[in-house]
């Protein structure tokens, strides 16, 4: 309707970009791994699908663990957060490796931002350790253990979501 604001995305809210490389997302993986090795050992890592799927494989290999299950939830429909959908459960194989509560067990995934996606995992498994590699205030309360902190109003773009492509000079413009 014309005079309305329109509504904003969530990476629009953000403002601020935060893009990450394959280098510098592996070497932050890898610092996450040397965080977790002090809390370990982990009967199996825990992927929250999609974006836990790539740190999960990095910490998996440093740690050491070979059993590697995943949770698959939907909420976000590229920057917009909507319902989150519980696509896929955690294994009945994980779930007695963790006793039922999630105790030995590792959660991964890339970032928790509002921590809704976070908290409905945590209620799945609230003896497990919940580990990313990125955190928003929102989420952090909810994480156990994280390398890198950014504002609220950031939003991290991902290598495999991303394409190098050209910039146009600061003279020209550019931001
Ligand atoms: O803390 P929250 O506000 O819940 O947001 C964090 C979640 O959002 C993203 O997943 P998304 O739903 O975009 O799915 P994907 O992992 O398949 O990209 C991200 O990978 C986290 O899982
Ligand atoms: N790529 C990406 N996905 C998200 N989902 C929730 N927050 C974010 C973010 O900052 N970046
Ligand atoms: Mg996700």
């Amino acid at each position: 309707m014309a005079g309305e604001a329109p509504e904003l995305n969530a990476q629009e809210k953000a403002g601020k970009a935060f893009p990450v490389s394959w280098d510098q997302f592996h070497r932050d993986c890898r610092a996450l791994t040397w965080r977790l090795n002090e809390v370990g050992p982990f009967h199996a890592v825990i992927a929250i699908t999609r974006g836990g799927l790539v740190p999960a494989a990095i910490v998996a290999r440093e740690l050491g663990v070979r059993v590697i299950d995943t949770v698959c939830i939907a909420s976000y429909d590229h920057d917009k957060q909507g319902e989150l959908q519980v696509l896929k459960g955690i294994s009945e194989q994980a779930m007695n490796l963790g006793g039922g509560t999630g105790k030995g067990l590792l959660i991964v995934d890339d970032l928790v931002d509002t921590g809704k996606t976070g908290r409905l995992v945590r209620e799945m498994l609230p003896d497990a350790h919940f580990a990313t590699v990125y955190a928003k205030p929102k989420g952090r309360p909810l994480v156990d253990t994280f390398i890198t902190e950014v504002s609220q109003d950031t939003w991290i773009f991902f290598p495999w979501d991303t394409a190098l492509s050209y910039h146009p000079p600061l003279r020209d413009g550019a931001a």
